[in-house]
């Protein structure tokens, strides 16, 4: 079986049984240097090309991928007993697709992520409620346009790992691994 019908069986099995966000994923970004970082977001397209993450290229982990291009992911299913792994460099969206995506979102997370400024210090949270108000007001009568620091970033698979738990410890690992031109070979890790 290929990785991705494995993942898209996986990910219909948690969308059915977990109580919220099955897309969550951990992604875990490093420093030039080598210092990590990880933080949850939530996956909005995956599959061959890559699974992709709205964020701020101005946060934390926009800083780190601008000069360490590589991200690993985690997604833990708890209900089913899952986890999966992926490694991989990281690319941003194309503007069109980071547009068409943030036009699809409800009016108050457009608000909230154009007046943003991730990661940085924020003085009070009344400074940020009023740029939220400042925004609003300015655009009552049109679309909020996407901010330039606004994007998606894909995570191009090159290794996906498959955990399944058992009761017994006996627990399952399955590595894919990119061996180019859309072929993936499979290797059993000791759990
Ligand atoms: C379940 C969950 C989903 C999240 N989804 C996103 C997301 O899609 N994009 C995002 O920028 N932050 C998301 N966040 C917030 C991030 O975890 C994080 O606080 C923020 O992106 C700043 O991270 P950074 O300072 O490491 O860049 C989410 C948090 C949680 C708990």
């Amino acid at each position: 079986m290929n990785p991705f019908d494995l993942f898209n069986e996986w990910y219909e099995e948690a969308k059915a049984s977990e109580p919220s966000d099955p897309n969550a994923m951990a992604v875990a970004t490093a420093t030039a240097e080598g210092r990590p970082s990880v933080r949850m977001v939530l996956f909005k397209d995956h599959g061959p090309d890559g699974w992709v993450f709205y964020t701020n290229t101005l946060s934390r982990k926009g800083e780190e991928l601008a000069e360490n291009d590589r991200a690993a992911l985690c997604i833990h299913w708890k209900s089913s007993y899952k986890q999966v792994r992926i490694e991989g460099p990281v690319e941003q969206v194309t503007d069109a697709e980071a547009d068409a995506y943030f036009a699809s979102r409800e009016r108050s997370k457009q608000l909230a992520a154009s007046a943003s400024l991730q990661s940085q210090e924020l003085e009070s949270r009344e400074l940020f409620e009023a740029k939220v108000d400042e925004l609003d007001k300015l655009y009552c009568d049109s679309d909020l346009p996407r901010p330039p620091h606004w994007t998606g970033y894909r995570v191009i698979p090159r290794c996906i790992e498959f955990w399944e738990g058992t009761q017994e410890r006996m627990h399952h690992r399955r590595l894919f691994t990119d061996e180019g031109n859309g072929r993936w070979s499979e290797t059993l890790l000791y759990p």
